[in-house]
């Protein structure tokens, strides 16, 4: 491709190479690049890509995208946002596949892997479309899993996906926008037919600073949706349903002005059911999800469907018999009389809405593991371990994903939030034997809680990744006998 036309769409302030040039690729990586193409510079949190863009005219890049210009001679172009551009380059570079599909980003603090998982069998079985996902835990073409490394991948990783997707026949595409790359520009050139807004809830302060800044971060996501279908019950979903620059279509189980309203909300030990009561239908839910969150997630699946032109009773008929989601609210099958659950709760808010969950699970003892991530927000540490503690009988800490942090660090500011509480608070910074800790705690009818890592199957600790499945300690504590 001719790098004019890999440019198209790109508002350059600058300009010092030979437009005409046959460009071969597209990175912004220089330690991963091959020569021949374009290497865009990208100011980032630890370094900057400017900082590398003589090393990638060593390594045979034929242009450099940049900030600010050079101080040298060279094929270089600049632009005022470098991670923007990138976004429109990589749409050019694979020929903007985002236009032949049916697109939905879906954002929030909590709640996007599962709703993006209800919508694709939504749409597969209402709509009969091959539907493909993007997210946290897994991509899919149709029912083929490719790995995932992010939430939303980087917006080169993100066209290439999209791309594959189009060429294998997918219709429709459901994905998470995370906001921390709706302000990076990942999702960058694409039009979604519809974005779904969940719920805003603290996380990620680290990087936004504030919750007017994370509002306005997940709000990016509007300017470029035809719909945004959000969550009326949700003081940022009414704010974006006054500000959105789209139409807006709104839910709620609170309010009966929403365009979709759920009614006569039943909650099980495994499922929930409403009445979803639209403009001009009405149908009854059935999701084998437990949790009250089970009918938010439902109710913005079903807005979103109706939306693309699906009907009710077809969506309800998918949702009844969709299988829940590796990681969130999943029961591990377990020889005893207590019931052990693994989720991804890693918020305040997602962790006090399972514990309430699972508190109308039983009448005996809930117990809590938990821990929290390094390197990531810390203003959730002690508002998890308060939390925890006024919920859970018993609590044990551990650590999450300590990544560069001292694990027993991140711990004291959990603690912090625990002090002067009545509840038990065990501390084993040793994810392997607190899991072992809190089993070996259980007594008939008990539920343990194994919260914050979900799906995930590794623990990083210092920067290296180790494997680490909760699925399988909890099997190898009853294998060995029940021994803590
Ligand atoms: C905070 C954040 O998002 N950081 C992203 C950012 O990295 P960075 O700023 O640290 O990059 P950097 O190391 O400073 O390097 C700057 C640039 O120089 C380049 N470089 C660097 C070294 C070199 O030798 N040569 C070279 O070319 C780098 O490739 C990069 O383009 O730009 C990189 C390139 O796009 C991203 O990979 C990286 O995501 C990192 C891996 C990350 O952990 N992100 C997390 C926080 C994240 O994105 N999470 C969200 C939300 C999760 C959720 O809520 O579900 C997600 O969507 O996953
Ligand atoms: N609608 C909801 N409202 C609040 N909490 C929820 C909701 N749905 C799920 N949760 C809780 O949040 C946890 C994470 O859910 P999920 O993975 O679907 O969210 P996410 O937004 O994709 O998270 P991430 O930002 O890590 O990608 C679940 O394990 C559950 O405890
Ligand atoms: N997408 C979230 C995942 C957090 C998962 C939790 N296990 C942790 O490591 O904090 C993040 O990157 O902040
Ligand atoms: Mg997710």
């Amino acid at each position: 491709m001719k790098l004019n036309q890999l440019l198209r769409g790109v508002a350059l302030t600058g300009c010092r190479a030979d437009q005409d040039v046959e460009i071969t690729g597209v990175s912004y990586d220089t330690r991963t690049m091959a020569p021949g193409g374009l290497f865009a510079a990208l100011e980032g949190y630890k370094t900057d890509g400017q900082l590398y863009i003589r090393e990638a005219l060593e390594k045979g890049a034929v242009a450099v995208l940049c900030r600010r210009a050079p101080d040298f001679d060279g094929p270089w172009l600049t632009a005022e946002d470098p991670r923007a551009a990138l976004a429109l380059i990589s749409a050019n570079w694979f020929g903007h596949p985002a236009e032949a599909l049916t697109c939905v980003a879906v954002t929030g603090t909590n709640g996007k892997t599962t709703t993006t998982y209800l919508l694709k069998a939504a749409l597969e079985g209402a709509l009969h479309a091959k539907v493909g996902l993007i997210g946290t835990n897994q991509n899919m073409i149709g029912e083929e899993v490719l790995p995932a490394h992010r939430t939303t991948p980087e917006s080169y990783e993100l066209q290439e996906l999209l791309r594959a997707m189009a060429d294998a026949g997918c219709t429709h595409v459901v994905m998470e926008a995370s906001s921390i790359a709706l302000v990076l520009h990942r999702t960058g050139g694409i039009r979604f037919a519809a974005g779904i807004f969940t719920n805003l809830t603290p996380d990620h302060l680290d990087f936004h600073g504030t919750m007017e800044a994370y509002r306005a971060a997940k709000g990016l996501l509007f300017d470029q949706t035809d719909l945004a279908v959000v969550n009326l019950d949700d003081d940022a979903g009414r704010y974006y349903a006054e500000s959105a620059p789209c139409p807006v279509f709104t839910y709620s189980e609170r309010k009966d002005e929403a365009d979709l309203v759920a009614k006569n909300i039943r909650l099980f030990p495994s499922h929930v059911e409403f009445e979803a009561v639209a403009r001009n239908t009405i149908g009854r839910i059935f999701l084998p999800i437990p949790g009250g969150f089970s009918i938010y997630n439902a109710l913005g699946v079903v807005a979103c469907a109706l939306n693309l032109g699906a009907g009710l009773p077809d969506i309800a008929a998918a949702l009844r018999s969709a299988r829940g989601v590796k990681g969130r609210v999943e029961v591990v099958p377990v020889p005893a009389a207590y019931t052990v659950i693994i989720d991804y709760a890693h918020t305040p808010d997602a962790l006090e809405n399972i514990l309430t969950t699972v508190r109308d699970l039983t009448d005996r003892r809930v117990i809590c593991l938990f821990g929290c991530g390094g390197d990531r927000d810390r203003s959730k540490r002690p508002a998890m371990g308060s939390i925890a503690a006024a919920l859970a009988d018993i609590c044990v800490v551990t650590s999450d994903n300590p990544r560069t942090e001292e694990p027993v660090a991140i711990i004291a500011d959990i603690l912090k939030g625990m002090e002067g509480t009545d509840t038990p608070v065990r501390v084993e910074p040793d994810r392997r034997a607190a899991i072992r800790l809190a089993l070996s705690e259980a007594g008939t009818g008990d539920v343990v809680v194994l919260a914050g890592k979900g799906h995930e199957t590794y623990q990083e600790i210092d920067g290296v990744q180790f494997h680490l499945d909760e699925r399988e300690e909890v099997a190898g504590f009853f294998a060995r006998g029940r021994r803590g």
